[in-house]
C-alpha cells in the first residue's frame, strides 16, 4: 500500500458495501478509518478480507478499526454502508465523526434515505447519495464476498454548496475518490431519479428473492415469477413518471436480459431475512409506494409485495 493521501475517509458500517469499497479506497492509498460493531474483534485480529471474482483475493491488514466513534479522528468524507434501518441511529456517530464541512454519503439502496437523514444532521454537512451497482455480501466476519461489478453513481442532495458549480465539484470530488481507487463513477444530476431507476431492480428482485426463495437464476428461470418481475418493473417505472421521472425507454427490458445473464445473485434483502435482521422495507417499498400514490399512482402489485413482506419481517423480529 502506498503512502495515505488526499481526504480522510471513515466508513461508518463494515459490512459488505463499507468493507468492499473501503478496502479498495485503502489499497488506492487513502487514509480510510472504518467504524465496526459486532465484527470489531474479528477485524482487528484478522484484517479484512475481500474476496473479488474481479479483482483477484484483496486483502487489508492492518485495519484502521473502531468500535467507539469518539475514538475515530475527524473524517472528510464519511461513506455510510450500513442498513437504511440503522440511519436514525447512526446520524449522531455520523456528526461525530465529520470534520468540518465533511461530505457524507449514502451509498444505499431505497428512496428518500437523504429526506430522512438531513433534519438529524448539522447544516453543515454535504450530504450526497450513492447509488451501489454491485453484487457484495458478507461471508464471515471481515470477509467480504464480491461476485461482481461495482460502480458507485454520485448525486448532491443538500448542504452548504452555495449553487449549482459549487454541488458539482463535490460529486466530482467523490467520483474522483472512487476512479482513484480503480472503482467506475459516473456523477449524477437528479438523486431522486437514479435512486428511482435502480429501484426497478431492487423492488421486483429484493422482495421476490426472499419471498420465493430463489436466488435470480431460479426467479429468471420460471416463466410465471418472470412475467411477475417484468410486471413489477414496469409497476416501478409508472411510478417515477407520476413524480415526475421520465426513465430511459426499455429500461425494465434491458435489466431483465442483463440479469438474465448475470450469475445466480441472492440480494441484501434475502440475507437480511435469513439473518434474522429487519429488512428495509421502509427505503425500498414503503417510501416509493407513497410518494407513487401522493401522486395518484397505485402500484398494486409491489403494494402486495411489501404487504407480504411486512408479515414476514415482523414474524422475523419476534
Ligand atoms: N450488498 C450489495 O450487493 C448491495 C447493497 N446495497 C445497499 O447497501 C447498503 C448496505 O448493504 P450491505 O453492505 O449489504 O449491508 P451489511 O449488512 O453487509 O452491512 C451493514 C453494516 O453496517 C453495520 N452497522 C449497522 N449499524 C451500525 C452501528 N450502529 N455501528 C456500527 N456499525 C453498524 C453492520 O454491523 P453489524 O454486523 O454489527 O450489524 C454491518 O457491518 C444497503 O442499503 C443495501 O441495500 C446496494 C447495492 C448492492
Ligand atoms: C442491481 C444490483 C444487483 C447490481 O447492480 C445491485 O446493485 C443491488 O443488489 O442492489
Amino acid at each position: 500500500m502506498s503512502q495515505a493521501q488526499g481526504p480522510r475517509i471513515g466508513i461508518i458500517g463494515t459490512g459488505a458495501i463499507g468493507g468492499f469499497y473501503g478496502v479498495m479506497l485503502a489499497r488506492a492509498g487513502f487514509d480510510v478509518h472504518f467504524l465496526l460493531r459486532s465484527e470489531y474483534d474479528a477485524v482487528v485480529r484478522d484484517g479484512l478480507q475481500v474476496n473479488s471474482a474481479v479483482h483477484g483475493p484483496l486483502k487489508l491488514q492492518p485495519v484502521q478499526a473502531y468500535r467507539d466513534v469518539a475514538r475515530m479522528p475527524a473524517c472528510d468524507w464519511l461513506l455510510v454502508g450500513a442498513k437504511t434501518t440503522s440511519n436514525v441511529d447512526l446520524a449522531p456517530l455520523i456528526a461525530q465523526a465529520a470534520a468540518p464541512g465533511a461530505k457524507v454519503l449514502l451509498m444505499q439502496n431505497g428512496l428518500g434515505v437523504e429526506d430522512a437523514l438531513r433534519p438529524l444532521l448539522p447544516d453543515t454537512l454535504h450530504l450526497l447519495g450513492g447509488l451501489c451497482f454491485i453484487c457484495v455480501h458478507r461471508q464471515a466476519p471481515g470477509v467480504v464476498e464480491h461476485e461482481a461489478q461495482g460502480a458507485v453513481n454520485v448525486a448532491y442532495h443538500s448542504g452548504p454548496a452555495a449553487d449549482a458549480a459549487a454541488r458539482k465539484a463535490v460529486v466530482e470530488e467523490g467520483v474522483g475518490l472512487f476512479r482513484a481507487a480503480g472503482v467506475g463513477s459516473t456523477a449524477m444530476d437528479n438523486l431522486d431519479q437514479a435512486r428511482w431507476q435502480k429501484l426497478v431492480w431492487n423492488m421486483p428482485y429484493n422482495g421476490l428473492s426472499v419471498l420465493l426463495n430463489s436466488g435470480t437464476k431460479g426467479l429468471m428461470a420460471d416463466a410465471g415469477s418472470r412475467a411477475l418481475i417484468e410486471a413489477m418493473m414496469n409497476e416501478v417505472v409508472e411510478g417515477a413518471a407520476a413524480c415526475g421521472h421520465a426513465l430511459p425507454e426499455g429500461l425494465a427490458g434491458k435489466m431483465l436480459v442483463a440479469t438474465q445473464h448475470m450469475q445466480d445473485y441472492l440480494p441484501s434483502m434475502y440475507h437480511d431475512y435469513r439473518e434474522q435482521r429487519p429488512m428495509e422495507l421502509h427505503a425500498i417499498y414503503a417510501e416509493p409506494l407513497a410518494a407513487a400514490l401522493a401522486n395518484g399512482k397505485d402500484l398494486p402489485r409491489l403494494r402486495m409485495l411489501h404487504q407480504a413482506l411486512a408479515f414476514l419481517d415482523a414474524r422475523n423480529a419476534g
